[in-house]
């Protein structure tokens, strides 16, 4: 990580996430702007409604994003790196046309965005890359300046991730009885998606049989093993399994499901596991229900000791990796060809989405990508 601390060519960073409720108020509406069009059956929704209301209606998820964006501040000032930091959310307030507006009137015109989803998928990748397309539209239907907008690539194998996961990980074994540790097995969890969406992900060379999406997973959840193999002297079975399925139940999904695995484990005589949440960048309502809820209550049925691996969230080196790829683009972009940093087996991800990359069901403009209708204005 020794990029310089100059961040030119670039006046703005943009943090950009999903949103999420902050009051009971806000539930039905937020899941109203998430499901727009995406054909999720109403028992489901009540169901997921539920899980937010038990929380007093308020997802995590705004709150951890305010501790990112705080502490990329001041860890990009620390490091020297003159670069203002703006959050947007394709779901609920600030929405991102509205932190864009103002943006360009701060006179911000060449803005790199950072999500929070560290994964190719639709609903990760290309999916952001429409909203910064809608925000554009709605900049241009304004006639305020546009602003040339690019994308980091994604980060699920650079070390500042995996190595943070690591620890996190070896945390969640000591916190098991001293006696099953050994025999833990390792359960990484990610968000289930369609197998049509899975196949569909990263650039079309790499789509079919789960895509990049599956792909990734299973370097990340491969390294954070060897890692943990290498620091604790054990090797620990580990398997990749999925969580929080949607739509309706005919169309496939990514499985095994986390409760379906606890449940085999359990038959094979597993003494015990932990639960990483590698497909999640903070404890967003998918961890504190799915997993530390519901998960955690089947194992405890089942009488199988389990514990649930911390996410990355704003720890420091975490936010040190984020400007490290910040620092490593705006080098490429001003044509220095810097090393791109990543562990595991697959190398750095492309910088610039290729046309058809994470292709969602239906067409639709995206920004920050080789397809870009926005791609060569200033
Ligand atoms: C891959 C992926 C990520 C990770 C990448 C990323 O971070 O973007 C993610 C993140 C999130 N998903 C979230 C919430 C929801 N996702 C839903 C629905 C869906 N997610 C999907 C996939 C993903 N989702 C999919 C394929 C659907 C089906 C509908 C569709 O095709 O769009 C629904 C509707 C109800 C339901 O069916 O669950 C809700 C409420 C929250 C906020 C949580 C909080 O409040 O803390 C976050 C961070
Ligand atoms: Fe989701």
């Amino acid at each position: 990580m020794a990029h310089p601390p100059d961040p030119t060519p670039y006046d703005a960073l943009l943090l950009l996430s999903f949103g999420g409720p902050e009051g009971p108020d806000d539930v039905v509406p937020f899941l109203e702007n998430v499901t727009r069009g995406r054909g999720i059956p109403r028992e489901r929704l009540e169901e997921v409604g539920s899980h937010y209301f038990r929380f007093g209606g308020v997802s995590p998820i705004n709150e951890q994003n305010r501790h990112l964006l705080a502490a990329l501040r001041e860890d990009l000032a620390d490091n020297g790196v003159d670069l203002p930091v703006y959050w947007g959310n394709r779901n609920w307030a600030p929405y991102v046309t509205d932190t864009f507006r103002e943006m360009v009137n701060d006179g911000r015109r060449r803005i790199l965005t950072v999500t929070t989803s560290a994964y190719s998928s639709y609903s990760g990748c290309r999916q952001y890359r429409e909203d910064l397309a809608e925000a554009l539209a709605a900049l241009e239907k304004e006639e305020l300046p546009l602003p040339r907008v690019d994308k980091l690539r994604v980060y699920y194998n650079h070390p500042g991730f995996l190595q943070t996961m690591t620890e996190g990980v070896l945390d969640a074994l000591d916190r098991l009885p001293a006696e099953v540790r050994a025999g833990a097995h390792l359960a990484f969890c990610t968000h289930s998606i369609p197998l049509t969406a899975a196949d569909a992900s990263g650039p079309p060379g790499q789509h079919g049989d789960g895509g990049a999406y599956v792909a990734q997973h299973l370097d990340a959840a491969g390294y954070i093993a060897g890692a943990v193999a290498a620091a604790t002297g054990t090797e620990r079975p580990w398997e990749l399994v999925y969580q929080s399925r949607s739509g309706a139940p005919h169309i496939p999904w990514l499985e095994p499901d986390i409760c379906d695995h606890l449940r085999a484990l359990h038959e094979r005589g597993a003494p015990a596991v932990v639960m990483i949440p590698i497909g999640f960048v903070s404890d967003h309502m998918e961890v504190l229900y799915d997993l530390d809820t519901e998960a955690l209550a089947v194992a405890g049925e089942l009488g199988l000791p389990a514990t649930r691996s911390a996410t990355v969230g704003s720890d420091p080196r975490f936010v040190a990796a984020l400007r490290d790829l910040v620092l490593e683009r705006a080098a490429t972009e001003r044509g220095e060809g810097p090393r791109h940093c990543a562990v595991g087996t697959r190398g750095a991800s492309h910088d610039v989405c290729p046309a058809g990359c994470c292709a969602g069901r239906i067409p639709k403009p995206a920004a920050a990508g080789a397809d870009s209708p926005y791609a060569t204005q200033e």
